[in-house]
């Protein structure tokens, strides 16, 4: 029996308050605020002008009248301190404005969307960084302005490559997730998939950079005006160093300030980064779970001439990758039809091409898969001819899909409610109120005992069976023509296989919906299939009804298939029995 873990779930907890339960990034943060507050409100705290040199103060000592002294031209310590700290935070502000306002889009885009724009973008990113970085700087600095910060804004831009680097590294990373696909299935366009499950996995090492950007920044502000460059008029940390540096022997104290300050600063700021990092729960960078390039879509002509009740026509559907040695085919001549409120069981050993015929049918194939078929089509819409904004408004609302591995399809990120709700409103055009109605409805119908708790629960809070009752429910929730389920039971224990069973088989026949069940078990084809297509290296090499399947099989491999079901034996795998007639194709692993 499945059931929702005992853990109680958490209230909303503000980014904040989470980050200032650890006292480190409490104190950092009150560093980084004392800092910023006391260079903001400097002339509450000092009298003086930060360039007013008077020389009969030169390297006065600490006093009343000048309470950190007097450096080596007789300015106020103190002035120069709290003014500098201005030049210093709005440099760094700066330069990491810059470099995420660049490289930040950039990095998203590239990401996700790839192909020329990435590698343009690459390409560009590539020349930036071989470009010395302080020459820039020296060159812009001598030939353009002397103001630091205009030598900030084009340190940003020269650290705008690390940027999109990482953010594009991240967001690949996690569009190859499968919750991400679910997303898409469900029918969410690419902007809604990016706000709602890609950018959320960006900002966590986003955080952790902007504050390397910014101590850069400030380390290489610092360099600069050490070096004598910036206006005159311009205290900054680096100007005090430098001025202290000539003096270091006669006052060493005055390298004390300047630099504690911006010791404080860099560490503060960093030490904070890790803490918002940590607070925000992302701390691991999601593993790709394989790679994609361009989808190649070929051929595909419009349905025509076809029964009224037929949903969906597949005719010598073809799936191929290209490869240096040669095309790969997966799925070689395919042709399957469903009508509505049918149920067809597609049938196989593992690789024997189910989930790449289901997921050209959802248009889901990697991007590298190249398409051809005579006919595909979905209540009469040619499937091949369609753009994506088609594709993701068919997929959700027309075509529903239950995906093998519940976990990996539900974003962690995101309370179940949320998952559930976003189609809805997107598909259906309801009221958040509505959908959330509509939701805890699903939730109850599909069998969970306690809908108003698993909405609101986050995905690892529930089981496996749990889950994949909270993706059924979500499959159907758009009122779906068409089902389709990619072994919806295989990762469940075989109480909760036929409770699941059970649920899909009703479902299925209160919305009529016409299912294709993909599946290597002979079992769940007995249980819930009108007609069975059985499939071997890519090929369909029997189609029948499901009772002619068991009682007649004609073709041999279905009998070795059925025989070794029946012995309970391994149906994965290479079949045992007497060898078949078909052999794999080419290519094609079994
Ligand atoms: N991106 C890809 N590039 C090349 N070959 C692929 C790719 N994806 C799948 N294949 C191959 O396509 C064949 C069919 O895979 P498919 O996932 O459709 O098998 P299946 O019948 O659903 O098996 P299973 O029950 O194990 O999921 C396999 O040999 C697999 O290695």
């Amino acid at each position: 029996m499945t059931a929702v873990e005992s853990a109680p779930v958490p209230k909303r907890d503000h980014l904040l308050r989470r980050t200032l339960r650890d006292p480190l990034a409490a104190a950092c943060l009150a560093v980084l605020v004392l800092v910023v507050v006391a260079s903001l409100a400097a002339p509450l705290f000092t009298g003086h002008a930060p360039d007013r040199s008077v020389m009969a103060d030169t390297l006065a000592p600490a006093s009343g009248a000048h309470p950190l002294g007097a450096d080596g031209v007789g300015r106020d310590v103190l002035s120069r301190l709290l003014y500098g700290g201005r030049t210093s935070l709005l440099g760094g502000g700066l330069a990491v404005l810059v470099a995420f306002a660049v490289g930040g889009p950039l990095g998203v885009i590239s990401g996700f969307f790839r192909g020329w724009f990435d590698a343009v973008a690459g390409w560009i990113v590539n020349v930036i960084m071989a470009v010395p970085a302080i020459i820039v700087m020296l060159v812009v600095m001598a030939a353009v302005s002397q103001d630091l910060n205009v030598a900030m804004v084009v340190l940003g831009v020269i650290m705008a490559p690390m940027v999109f680097r990482l953010i594009r590294a991240s967001v690949v990373a996690v569009r190859e997730e499968l919750y991400v696909d679910a997303a898409r299935v469900s029918g969410l366009g690419d902007g809604r998939v990016m706000r709602r499950h890609v950018l959320p996995v960006v900002v966590a090492p986003s955080v952790i950079q902007a504050t390397q950007v910014f101590a850069v920044a400030i380390g290489i502000q610092a360099g600069l005006a050490f070096l004598g460059l910036g206006k005159a008029s311009q205290a900054s940390w680096g100007a005090m160093l430098g001025d202290a540096f000539t003096n270091v022997y006669d006052a060493p104290v005055l390298l004390v300030w300047p630099g504690a300050a911006m010791g404080l600063t860099i560490l503060a700021s960093s030490l904070l980064g890790n803490a918002v990092r940590d607070a925000l729960g992302t701390t691991e960078r999601r593993s790709p779970a394989k790679k994609r390039h361009k989808r190649v879509v070929r051929g595909g002509a419009p349905a025509a001439d076809v029964p009224a009740d037929r949903l969906l026509t597949v005719e010598g559907l073809r799936v191929g990758y290209p490869r240096p040695g040669g095309d790969r085919t997966v799925v070689d001549g395919v042709s399957l039809t469903v009508s509505r409120g049918e149920v067809l069981g597609l049938v196989g050993e593992s690789g024997s091409g189910k989930s790449q015929t289901a997921f050209a049918v959802l248009g889901l194939l990697p991007d590298d898969a190249e398409v051809v078929a005579g006919r595909l089509a979905f209540d009469g819409q040619d499937l091949l001819g369609m753009d994506t904004a088609a594709l993701n408004r068919l997929r959700g609302h027309g075509i529903g899909y239950v995906p093998q591995e519940p976990m990996s399809n539900l974003d962690p990120c995101f309370r179940i409610g949320f998952q559930l709700v976003e189609p809805m409103r997107t598909h259906l055009g309801l009221s958040r109120a509505e959908a959330r109605t509509r939701a805890l409805g699903l939730l109850e119908r599909v069998g969970i005992p306690d809908p108003e708790r698993v909405f609101r629960a986050y995905p690892h809070q529930v089981s496996g069976g749990m889950a994949q009752r909270v993706l059924i429910a979500g499959a159907v929730s758009c009122d779906p023509r068409l089902l389709i389920a990619d072994e919806p039971t295989t990762a469940l224990d075989v109480t909760v296989q036929a409770e699941v069973l059970d649920l899909m088989r009703s479902l299925q026949q209160e919305h009529a919906m016409g299912m294709v069940l993909v599946t290597h078990d002979f079992g769940v084809v007995a249980d819930i299939c009108d007609r069975v297509a059985v499939m071997r290296g890519g090929r369909i090499v029997e189609t029948a009804p499901m009772r002619q399947i068991f009682a007649a099989p004609g073709h041999p491999y279905t009998r070795t298939l059925l025989a070794s079901t029946l012995d309970g034996g391994p149906v994965r795998g290479e079949p045992s029995g007497p060898p078949c007639a078909d052999q794999p194709l080419k290519g094609v692993t079994s």
